[in-house]
């Protein structure tokens, strides 16, 4: 059975509930499933005004544990098109990882949230996936077998780099049942690649 790991940080939320979202996913694709979050690093005042989460429902990760996994998968909101610094900060973490070759071979996938359509999510989903391949990891995203990804008949996230969601720019919109259901399908589809490799 291969062991996924579900890696994110969320502000207000978004990015948790696609963290879930793929886990299901990933357990329906026949995987044990961890659902880890990385440390705030924003200082409590800034976090604070800007009304970030306090509660999670989820633990805080430690670099080292990434060694344990067949995948990891990485879920951060945009941040002027590049993922979250509370998540590059983590993997800047991970220099020993990297010397030692400890994540060579294991699947990689990214999932994102952004406030706006147009706002940079696919970048954000690259910027990912760059830290993920200097890794060594093999890259999966979500294929045009989700065909809830297409059309344009309502506003919908999700592409071939990765799920997505469009939170809004005051944050009021949550990840509709077709972004949630992108989430669940690149969570299964790389829980079964990984079990694959890992068999
Ligand atoms: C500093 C900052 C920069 C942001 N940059 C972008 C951006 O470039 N494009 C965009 O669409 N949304 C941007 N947003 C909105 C976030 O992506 C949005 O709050 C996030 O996707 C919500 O996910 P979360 O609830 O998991 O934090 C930005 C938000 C902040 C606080």
């Amino acid at each position: 059975m291969a062991k996924v790991l579900v890696l994110y940080y969320s502000s207000y939320g978004h990015i948790e509930t696609m963290a879930k979202a793929v886990a299901e996913g990933a357990k329906a694709g026949g995987a044990e499933v961890d659902i880890k979050r990385v440390p705030e690093t924003a200082p409590a005042d800034v976090a604070a005004a800007a009304g970030f989460k306090t509660n999670h429902d989820f633990p805080e990760a430690q670099p080292d544990e990434l060694a344990h996994y067949d995948a990891i998968i990485v879920g951060a909101p945009t941040r002027f098109g590049n993922m979250s610094s509370q998540m590059g900060s983590f993997w800047d973490r991970t220099g020993g990882l990297w010397a030692q070759g400890k994540l060579i071979g294991k699947v990689g996938g990214a999932f994102t949230s952004s406030a706006s359509q147009h706002g940079g999510n696919e970048a954000t989903l690259l910027s990912i996936h760059k830290t993920l391949l200097h890794h060594g990891l093999l890259i999966v995203g979500l294929p045009y077998a989700y065909a809830g990804q297409m059309g344009v008949d309502e506003v919908v996230g999700g592409s071939p780099y990765g799920a997505t969601t469009i939170a809004a720019g005051d944050g009021s919109r949550q990840p509709s049942e077709r972004e949630l259901e992108g989430a669940r399908f690149q969570g299964q589809h790389i829980a079964q690649i990984a079990g694959k490799l890992s068999a």
